[in-house]
């Protein structure tokens, strides 16, 4: 049985999602910088949301293939403690991402078959945490944030020599299920916890915390 999950609450938008997860214990809270998506932030939201989030709980900003300009701006701007990366950004570019923000980053590597799993080998010689999500469809406007799940069983029993989280299409019905199917001690979701894209619930992000138990210290 998984226990002491730490959660990531991610694509907030608002003051009063940002205090839901606060008070729900959240680990982590999610900022998305991506023009597409429903839950995209400019800097200065970002940066009075970020200003809300007591000491201890780690800001993260969610970037896809995002220039040297973009996050100069969101860095200078943001005070953030994570950068996740959530496009086809390379081993070499996260590289040169960690060595010029000097914050850890999280890369995500989407997941739709037992193929995939090599790339979570190549991005844990580089990156300082993994996410490790569903691939999004073929075609999809967002790289991530769909509400879909991949097959859980892929990742039981795996273990990479970097702390990582697990993503796509949890719930506050089937995180703990996922946790346990695939050893996760850290949970990452945004879509299940919303009432329409782009729109958090306070009720749903205390039931996912709470179907987790208490959450552990941080690690980032
Ligand atoms: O949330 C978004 O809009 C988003 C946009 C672009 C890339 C990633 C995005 N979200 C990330 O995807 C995972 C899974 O989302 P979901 O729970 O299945 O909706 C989420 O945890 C975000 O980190």
């Amino acid at each position: 049985m998984t226990s002491a999950i730490r959660t990531k609450i991610c694509g907030l938008t608002t003051a009063d999602g940002v205090a839901a997860a606060v008070d729900a214990g959240a680990a982590y809270v999610g900022f998305v910088f991506f023009a597409k998506s429903p839950r995209n932030v400019d800097i200065e939201t970002a940066r009075n949301l970020a200003a809300d989030v007591p000491p201890g709980v780690c800001k993260v900003a969610l970037v896809v293939n995002a220039d040297d300009a973009t996050l100069d701006a969101i860095t200078d701007r943001v005070p953030l403690d994570m950068l996740q990366l959530h496009g086809s950004e390379t081993p070499e570019r996260v590289s040169e991402i960690k060595a010029r923000y000097g914050l850890p980053v999280m890369k995500a590597v989407g997941i739709r078959n037992a193929d995939d799993l090599t790339q979570i080998d190549v991005y844990a010689e580089v990156a300082d945490q993994l996410l490790i999500d569903a691939k999004a469809p073929k075609g999809a406007d967002l790289p991530g944030g769909n509400g879909l799940a991949f097959d859980w069983s892929l990742l039981s029993g795996r273990r990479w020599p970097r702390p990582w989280m697990l993503a796509g299409g949890l719930t506050p019905d089937n995180a703990m299920r996922a946790a346990n199917l695939t050893g996760a001690n850290q949970l990452d979701v945004s879509s299940g916890v919303e009432t329409a894209p782009g729109i958090k619930d306070a009720d749903k992000i205390a039931a996912f915390v709470a179907a987790l138990g208490p959450q552990p210290p941080k690690l980032f």
